[in-house]
């Protein structure tokens, strides 16, 4: 693909040729800062009052996503020079009318928790973002937060732009959740803050729970209950203020997770990731990788700002095949195409079980974590929502040229196999990559990649 060519964003495409690494990745690191604690760092700050200062936010598109639009909804945000932010909230229930349309650009979360927060406030918005978020469901946000007396309009499907009537008095919701999503949960429990009474919220299998541990933060009275089935209760009451407490965000192990991966496979390696987010539901992938036989070392293990934070010592390893259960796939949802690559060049045959919710991200992930695999030479089948991958012991063909179809993962996924492929690897587009992770590149080349981007 030619540098002139454009996405379906409008954006440059920025194509990658990725050859194998020649030298050992070393040294110590920091990864860019967690996207879920950054986009709710800034719609927490906005509905608290005061002034809140943000530390180690995430600038990557994404985030500054969330960033525009709650500036668009009444909050003062101001970026400093030595990097850190300020936001000077606006009080629940006194956010403005937006002027014109929110743009989530490719950010699923920005989207959903919103959807939250706009439904409970008693005006008009429209929401869009880029073509790849205009196809994912938000059903499951409409369907829920209707209930609460707000009214939405969208395009067939449940998909954006949607427009949104806030509701005057909202409804307290009780609602358990059809599917495992940290978003949904969020967008409930952000509703219920403006709501009258006890919003209840029923989550068959625990996600992500930085809105339920930032909330706290904000001085919120929420309830936390674990069910005898292994799921969670949460419940707070509506028409709690917020007060602004400053937040420092971790380094998002997400982000992380391609450095990890990459440093297992590379002969040799030995690399340091330091202030790194460790929340236990964030952390499936390197329990797995570590029964992979990864050897990943957790030090100087800390609480910073209400979530468990460490560095990760990470050597290079010889890695066997491993099952992971389906329960263990929201505590690593976003993982999958990584940890797919580290199964393609272990030794034998993994299966990865439960993955329906992968059809749904930025891409089908589904899809594309195994057309990634197949284009580069590596066997996989399917089972349902199982994923199987065949591992080729440290012999990756390469080879191939990968879609990336405007998924940010995908892109880092392909960059990482290229890393240990036999022969190089396309990559069709590197752009996305900015919405989570900006200066991947750089990272990895202070690391030793000596990556051509
Ligand atoms: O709440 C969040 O910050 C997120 C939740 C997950 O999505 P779902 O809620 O759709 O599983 C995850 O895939 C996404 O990257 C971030
Ligand atoms: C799924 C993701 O994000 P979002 O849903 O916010 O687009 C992701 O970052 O992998």
């Amino acid at each position: 693909m030619k540098q002139s060519e454009t996405s379906p964003s409008g954006a440059a495409v920025r194509p990658l040729r990725v050859s194998r690494v020649q030298s050992p990745l070393t040294g110590t690191t920091v990864v860019p800062g967690d996207k879920s604690i950054s986009h709710r760092s800034l719609m927490l700050s906005a509905l608290a009052k005061g002034t809140t200062h943000i530390t180690g936010l995430l600038e990557g598109e994404d985030v500054l996503c969330t960033a525009d639009a709650m500036r668009a909804l009444g909050a003062v945000i101001h970026r400093h020079a030595d990097g850190s932010w300020t936001v000077e909230g606006r009080g629940l229930g006194q956010l403005q009318e937006p002027a014109d349309v929110l743009n989530m650009g490719n950010s699923g979360t920005s989207a959903r928790l919103l959807s939250g927060i706009l439904a409970s406030h008693n005006m008009m918005s429209v929401m869009t973002g880029d073509a790849s978020l205009r196809r994912r469901p938000m059903k499951r946000v409409i369907i829920p937060l209707s209930e609460t007396g707000a009214r939405f309009m969208s395009r067939e499907g449940g998909r954006l732009p949607l427009a949104i009537q806030g509701s005057a008095e909202p409804k307290a919701l009780e609602y358990r959740l059809p599917v495992a999503s940290a978003q949904v949960k969020s967008a409930i429990l952000l509703s219920g803050l403006n709501a009258k009474g006890e919003t209840r919220v029923e989550e068959p299998v625990p996600t992500r729970d930085h809105t339920e541990n930032m909330l706290k933060h904000f001085g919120v009275q929420i309830s936390v209950e674990e069910t005898s089935a292994g799921g969670r209760i949460i419940r707070l009451q509506g028409g709690q203020s917020l007060k602004a407490a400053d937040v420092i965000v971790p380094g998002d192990p997400s982000s992380a997770a391609f450095i990890v991966v990459a440093s297992l496979l590379v002969a040799g390696s030995e690399v340091v990731i330091e202030n790194v987010g460790l929340n236990v539901l964030r952390t499936g992938l390197f329990d797995t990788l570590r029964e992979m036989g990864g050897q990943i070392e957790v030090l100087n293990q800390r609480i910073e700002a209400g979530e468990p934070t460490g560095d990760l010592r990470v050597k290079a390893s010889a890695l066997r095949a491993v099952d992971v259960p389906a329960e263990r796939a929201s505590s690593m949802i976003d993982e999958y195409p990584v940890l797919s690559v580290a199964a393609a060049y272990a030794e034998g045959v993994s299966r990865f079980r439960g993955l329906g919710e992968l059809r749904v991200k930025e891409s089908d992930r589904f899809a594309s974590t195994i057309a990634l695999l197949e284009v580069n030479g590596v066997r996989t089948s399917v089972e349902g929502d199982d994923l199987i991958v065949h591992g080729t012991k440290g012999a990756i063909p390469g080879g191939g040229c990968v879609g990336t179809h405007m998924d940010h993962r995908l892109a880092m996924s392909a960059t990482v196999l290229g890393m240990v492929a036999d022969q190089p690897v396309e990559v069709d587009d590197t752009t996305f990559i900015n919405t989570s992770f900006p200066g991947f590149f750089e990272l990895l080349n202070r690391i030793g990649a000596g990556l051509a981007a």
